[in-house]
């Protein structure tokens, strides 16, 4: 039988960059015989632009990296004709929600059995105008929060940069309003995430409806207009409750548009997957056929 071809995806500069990991990784599968192959980064975008141009052979791509680089990789695969590849994780990022809510660790002979002889989970994305997304798209006060957090004091201090953006950004909170118009219905709302899996933020339960196995994404609406209402909402999120606190809305979709009400010329950033990657007026829509994610 010919030997599995494998090829790692590794972003040297995400989360704590743990070259140790992928490298134990590849020898633990070279020594099951897989023919492997690394391939480094070399700046943002790249991950994407090599497998869209990759020709050889795939039957896994393992990413090492975070959900940034995970985006990446598949927004490259799917410019490929050929979906007989499965994908797998190794979980190198900051955050690495994916990597969380399949219950994926870090130890590189753990990760090697999940490749060699793991389940195959249906994984159905999502695309933003045009941009593919696997965990989750955010409007308004969420999208604020990415597109404002500083990247280099990220680098220093992890998650906690996201939590000093987000401190900043509570004040803007209910200013704007977001038309909707989710698989046909109107809604209004001040902000929006839309969330293909349950967990947000690491491992924090975000929406119990969501399912990311399901071709339907969760729409999650939240209104009013006071910071400190909204605060109320936020902590409805460590105790797995946000979604049934009052002024939410969860409702699931496959076609979802939004537009700022009243917009201007301002700016208005999509975050998805945890980085800044569109702007309104978005389309979102579901695909059709799910990729193939290898889970223990
Ligand atoms: N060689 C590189 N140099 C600079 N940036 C890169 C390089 N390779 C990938 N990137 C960018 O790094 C970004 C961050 O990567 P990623 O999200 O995987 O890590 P992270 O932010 O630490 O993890 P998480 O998203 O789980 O918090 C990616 O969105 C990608 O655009």
């Amino acid at each position: 039988m010919a030997a599995t071809q494998v090829l790692i995806v590794f972003n040297p500069v995400s989360g704590s960059g743990n070259r140790r990991i992928v490298e134990a990784v590849q020898q633990a599968l070279s020594n099951r015989g897989c023919d492997v192959s690394l391939y480094p980064t070399q700046s943002a975008g790249d991950a994407t632009r090599y497998l869209a141009a990759y020709e050889g052979q795939l039957d896994v791509v393992a990413v090492a990296g975070g959900d940034g680089t995970i985006n990446e990789v598949v927004n490259g695969l799917r410019e490929r004709d050929n979906q007989s590849y499965r994908l797998a994780l190794i979980p190198t990022g900051t955050v690495n929600v994916l990597a969380a809510e399949l219950g994926i660790g870090k130890t590189p002979e753990g990760i090697a059995d999940i490749i060699l002889q793991g389940r195959e989970k249906p994984i159905y994305l999502g695309s933003v105008n045009e941009r593919r997304f696997v965990l989750m798209a955010g409007i308004g006060y969420d999208a604020w929060v990415v597109d404002n957090v500083d990247l280099a004091l990220k680098k220093k201090v992890g998650k906690l940069a996201y939590v000093l953006s987000m401190l900043k950004q509570l004040r803007h909170f209910g200013k704007k309003t977001y038309q909707l118009t989710v698989d046909g219905e109107r809604y209004q709302a001040n902000s929006v995430v839309i969330t293909n899996g349950r967990y947000y933020a690491g491992s924090f339960v975000l929406s119990r409806q969501a399912d990311l196995s399901k071709p339907t994404t969760q729409v999650l609406m939240i209104s009013g207009n006071s910071p400190l209402k909204f605060i109320g909402i936020l902590l409805g999120l460590p105790l797995g409750i946000m979604e049934k606190m009052p002024g939410m809305k969860s409702v699931a979709a496959r076609h979802v548009q939004i537009e700022l009400l009243n917009a201007g010329t301002e700016r208005e950033p999509v975050q998805a997957d945890g980085d800044s990657l569109a702007e309104l007026p978005l389309n979102l829509q579901m695909e059709g056929s799910p990729v193939r994610l290898l889970v223990p």
